[in-house]
């Protein structure tokens, strides 16, 4: 297991060309948000756009339309429970985020399961939160996509079957071979299993320990992985960004914030790019 240092930013992070528009950096798709959990999908499309990337589109209840507008006009919002809407916007994407907040109703799971229909092989999938959950639950077949799963340690006993104990390298590498893709699997020291081997984050800090902080990962995994050519490195890059960002707030917060690492990546990017 190789350990992660600063160097993955500047191998990943690129100096924009002069010669570039708003398409050149990725389209993404973020889905999720129902009715209860709305600002996970608003943290989660903050730190995609606050990452860099060009296009973004948010799919979710309508009842967090205004709130997703009044914070993120750089967004575009439309309707998840639009069946058209859901798969013309999936499927323009280059890279989709699902499940931050996404719920684990029946209308969850049929939106999940439209986003798994559309999907295609070229395209990156980003499967977090409730989405893992429902995978779990309901033996859904995955997609023939990109896959990237970003599970916590109680997502991650639900989708493999092996309990938080058991969770050894040898066991979760197993089962991410069996799932295809990677696996970010989320502590307080985040393991990817990538399909080039593994890699050990021991940056980030117990002041992370607040709800939105997963949400604000998946998120930058989108923003990173539809700007930047390297996947793995993609990955690897915004786990580390997340940690390296908190770590420095930490030396004088006792709490950081998710929004609060999402306001700082344009700052970070632009100290790391190369
Ligand atoms: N503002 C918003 O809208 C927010 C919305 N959110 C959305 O809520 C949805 C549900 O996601 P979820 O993670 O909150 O719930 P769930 O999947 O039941 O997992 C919790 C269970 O797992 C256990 N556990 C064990 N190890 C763990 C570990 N390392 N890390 C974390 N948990 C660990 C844990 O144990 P305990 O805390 O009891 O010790 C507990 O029993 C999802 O869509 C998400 O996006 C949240 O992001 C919050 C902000
Ligand atoms: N003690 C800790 N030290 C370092 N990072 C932590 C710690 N606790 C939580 N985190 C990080 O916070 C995030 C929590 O993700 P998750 O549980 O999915 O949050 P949520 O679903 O509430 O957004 C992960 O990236 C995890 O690595
Ligand atoms: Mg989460």
């Amino acid at each position: 297991m190789q350990t992660l240092t600063d160097e993955i930013l500047s191998q990943t992070i690129r100096i924009r060309p002069k010669e570039s528009h708003k398409g050149t950096y990725g389209r993404v798709c973020l889905v999720g948000g129902n009715d209860h959990f709305g600002g996970a999908i608003l943290m989660a499309t903050e730190a995609s756009v606050y990452s860099g990337a060009g296009l973004n589109t948010t799919l979710t209840d309508p009842s967090n339309f205004v709130s997703l507008h009044a914070r993120m006009p750089e967004a575009m919002v439309a309707d998840f429970t639009s069946q058209a809407e859901l798969t013309e916007l999936v499927a323009a994407a280059n890279t989709v985020v699902i499940g931050p907040g996404l719920g684990t109703t029946t209308q969850s799971l049929h939106v999940l399961q439209t986003v798994f229909n559309t999907v295609a092989h070229n395209q990156t999938l980003i499967v977090d939160g409730s989405a893992i959950t429902l995978v779990a639950d309901k033996s859904l077949q995955l997609p023939d996509a990109q896959l990237i799963f970003t599970p916590h340690q109680m997502e991650w006993q639900r989708l493999s079957g092996i309990k938080i104990a058991d969770q050894t390298d040898e066991a979760n590498e197993k089962v991410r071979r069996e799932l295809g893709g990677t696996v970010v699997l989320k502590s307080h020291q985040t393991k990817i299993y990538a399909p080039n081997g593994s890699y050990l984050n021991t940056a980030g800090t117990p002041a992370q320990a607040t709800g939105g902080m997963g949400d604000t990962l998946a998120g930058m995994i989108g923003g990173f992985t539809a700007q930047f050519a390297d996947q793995t490195n993609a990955v690897l890059a915004a786990v580390y960004a997340h940690s390296a960002i908190a770590d420095e707030l930490a030396e004088h917060q006792y709490v950081v914030l998710p929004t609060q690492i999402i306001h700082q990546l344009p700052q970070f990017m632009h100290d790391h790019q190369a």
